[in-house]
């Protein structure tokens, strides 16, 4: 290893690798992956700029004209233009004759994703938290994620009901895709009656109702979260579970994106009331995004590696160490699911053994 990344890391080497024909499409590929990651920041504000002045929606499934865009949007033509070819770049639009773009592929794949334009759009904040890194994980900053997501610190942090009800729509609108992926990767035959903790307002249990429409549907979370849950085919309970048991009669929980906000004492002892709260036998299911442990990955690792850095709790972890909380917690049968989107959530299951007290 040390061998290689000497040689490579060479400027003699790097001239001879790009023009040997045996090593050039290597070279060029890292040599584009390097520029990838140099011009990542540039590439997410183009479309963070595409979302903010709705480009995606004004053009919609027609085209549309430089002057045209410019105008609805208040931007200086030239610099519209500038902007239209960037993201054209980037697939999210395409040329569609002189001065007229229309949707690029991955334009109208954001369309497609109920609430993706909520969720770009809050990034505008974690970009800013992120603008100075190792002033961030040197603790010298105040990020404003750590205010946007105020639950994280316990019950008494929420008291702004539009808060709550903000950081909800979020969660509900990127919940569909974590649903899909999660219902895919489960059997929840045998189950009769579902916990779903920190359930926010109820998205993934109305996608349980759809899929497996006998299991009678529990939700818990904050009790500013719960009153923003209109949905009367779920019974809630309203508490913290730092502070308040969990209801009893359930044969499953679930934990759905609740255990990566919480740092390691929080998710023990999460667990361990989980634990208690189920019957012998009973299940408990977690779906979130992992960390890759030995194998890092982007999602995990990067994205939500920085993301709770900027919450100031929690972070994302591998099913390895997600295995070995659950187990401590007194859980066995402890089974990691193979998801499509390993990037959307990473799914593990778990049961209270049958001889536990
Ligand atoms: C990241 S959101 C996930 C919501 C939902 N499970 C989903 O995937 O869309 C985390 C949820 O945990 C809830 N939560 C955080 N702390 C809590 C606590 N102490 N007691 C109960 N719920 C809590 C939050 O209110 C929020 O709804």
């Amino acid at each position: 290893m040390r061998w290689r990344n000497r040689t490579i890391a060479s400027a003699d080497f790097q001239s001879w690798a790009i023009s040997n024909p045996l090593t050039r499409r290597i070279a060029r590929r890292d040599a584009a992956r390097v520029y990838d990651l140099v011009s990542g920041f540039v590439y997410s504000q183009t479309l963070l700029a595409c979302v903010q002045l709705d480009l995606f929606s004004r053009i919609g499934e027609g085209t549309a004209e430089i002057g045209q865009l410019a105008r609805s949007t208040d931007i200086p033509p030239e610099r519209m233009e500038r902007l239209c070819q960037a993201a054209a770049a980037l697939d999210l639009l395409e040329r569609a004759g002189t001065r007229r773009y229309r949707l690029g592929r991955l334009g109208a794949a954001i369309c497609g994703v109920p609430g993706l334009d909520d969720m770009i759009r809050h990034h505008a904040m974690f970009y800013r938290d992120i603008a100075d890194p190792v002033a961030l994980m040197r603790g010298e900053t105040a990020p404003e994620l750590a205010q946007f997501w105020p639950y994280v610190f316990g019950q008494s942090g929420v008291t702004d009901q539009s808060v709550a009800q903000t950081y909800s729509g979020l969660m509900t609108s990127s919940q569909t895709l974590v649903s899909e992926e999660t219902l895919r990767a489960i059997d929840l035959s045998g189950v009769q009656r579902l916990l779903d903790v920190g359930g926010g307002t109820g998205a993934f249990l109305k996608a349980v109702g759809q899929s497996w429409p006998g299991v009678e549907r529990h939700l818990f979370d904050l009790p500013h979260v719960v009153a923003t849950v209109g949905d009367p085919d779920l019974t809630v309970h309203s508490g913290s579970f730092r502070d308040d048991p969990l209801p009893r009669g359930h044969d499953a929980c679930s934990l759905i994106r609740v255990l990566y906000d919480h740092d390691d004492d929080t998710v023990r002892a999460l667990l361990a009331q989980c634990h208690d709260a189920l019957p012998p036998g009973g299940r408990i299911l977690v779906s979130e995004p992992m960390a890759g442990g030995e194998h890092p990955n982007k999602a995990g690792d990067a994205y939500f590696g920085f993301y709770t850095l900027a919450m100031t709790t929690g972070r994302p972890r591998s099913a390895a160490r997600h295995s070995e909380l659950l187990a401590e917690a007194g859980f066995a049968s402890i089974e990691i699911l193979r998801t499509a989107r390993p990037f959307i959530t990473g799914v593990i299951t778990a049961r209270r053994p049958k001889a536990s007290i």
